[in-house]
């Protein structure tokens, strides 16, 4: 193929660009900065999932294949510089099915999900992230549930069956019980899918507190950086002898004990606020 003369000059200047543009953003823009983190967050959990898939096939959907999905998630946080820390592991029942809630501020979610995810858990997560790519194939082949959260009565028989396999097949459901990412420093009012769960297989519900990601990470300033970040294992709550009417209270009770928990353990004590810094380092809270 003949090019016009200039190209390869032009193709070279693009290139001489490309190598020192971008190390100059990365080096000169956060912002920059953060679209590079996030976009290679993406692609590299993309390029994983091709991975897994085919290990995970063999066994066809089968929630053991979250196991291996976890190993080969778990190397992200050293990437990113962000240290994990758990604390009351101890506080999951050892052998029996449960439904864990917890927070959700960003898909970051997934590092400190991995972290403590337990044996035979599955997400329960939205309906488009079956069509995620190869994300969502190795999530479908990992047995996660998928709901449509526009059609009410339809997530709501898929959670009524899963209140069955709860008991039938010895499986723990993760259900992050605000519906959708809040990252505004506080917890979203809870939905009540995860709490009639519980309650319609009476087994208990195991809260789960990830702290404010807001030292190192907001989406609104479009700042990642290196940090740490806390998930807190709470007490079960049992639910036995409870009935369905008794799931609002229940859900209150359980929301505010989390939210106790992420004031007490997010750094700034109230929950980093809607991540706006004023001068001087100190980040404004907005509950
Ligand atoms: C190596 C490569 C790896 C590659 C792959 C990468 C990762 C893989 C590993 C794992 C990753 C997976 C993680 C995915 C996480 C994704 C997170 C999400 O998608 S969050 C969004 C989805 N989740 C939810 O929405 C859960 C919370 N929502 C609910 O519980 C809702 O209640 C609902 C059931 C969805 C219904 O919601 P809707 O808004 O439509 O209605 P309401 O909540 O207002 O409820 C109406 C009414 O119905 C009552 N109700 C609710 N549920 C029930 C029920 N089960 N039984 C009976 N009644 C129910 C509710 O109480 C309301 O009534 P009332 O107002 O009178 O109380
Ligand atoms: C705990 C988060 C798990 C994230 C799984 C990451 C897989 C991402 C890899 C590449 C696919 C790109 C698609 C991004 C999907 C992000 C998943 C996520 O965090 O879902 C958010 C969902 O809950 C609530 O959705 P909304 O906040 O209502 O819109």
């Amino acid at each position: 193929m003949e090019l016009w003369p200039g190209a390869w000059t032009v193709l070279l200047l693009l290139l001489l660009l490309l190598l020192f543009l971008l190390p100059a953003l990365w080096f000169y823009s956060p912002s920059a900065k953060y679209f590079f983190k996030m976009a290679f967050y993406n692609g590299w959990i993309l390029f994983l999932a091709v991975l897994a898939i085919p290990v995970c096939a063999v066994r066809g959907r089968n929630v053991e294949n979250m196991k291996i999905l976890r190993l080969m998630l778990l190397h992200i946080k050293y990437l990113y510089g962000i240290r994990v820390e758990v604390r009351g592991a101890h506080h999951f029942p050892p052998s029996q099915p449960y439904v864990v809630v917890s927070n959700h501020q960003s898909s970051l979610d997934l590092l400190g999900m991995m972290e403590v995810l337990p044996g035979r858990c599955v997400p329960i997560a939205k309906r488009e992230l079956l069509w995620a790519g190869s994300a969502g194939l190795a999530c479908w082949l990992a047995g996660v549930i998928f709901i449509d959260r526009k059609r009410t009565g339809d997530a709501i028989s898929v959670m009524s069956e899963v209140a069955q396999t709860l008991l039938t097949q010895d499986v723990r459901v993760w259900v992050f019980p605000e519906g959708t990412r809040n990252h505004n420093g506080s917890m979203l009012p809870f939905k009540r899918g995860a709490f009639h769960l519980a309650v319609q297989a009476q087994v208990p519900i195991v809260p789960i507190v990830m702290s404010s990601y807001q030292d190192f990470y907001c989406k609104k300033e479009r700042r990642f950086t290196s940090g740490r970040c806390q998930v807190r294992v709470l007490p079960p709550v049992p639910t036995e002898g409870l009935t369905p009417d008794d799931v609002p209270a229940l859900a209150d009770r359980v929301r505010h004990s989390m939210l106790t928990i992420f004031r007490e353990i997010s750094t700034d004590g109230r929950g980093g606020g809607d991540c706006l810094k004023k001068p001087g380092g100190v980040v404004e809270a907005r509950l």
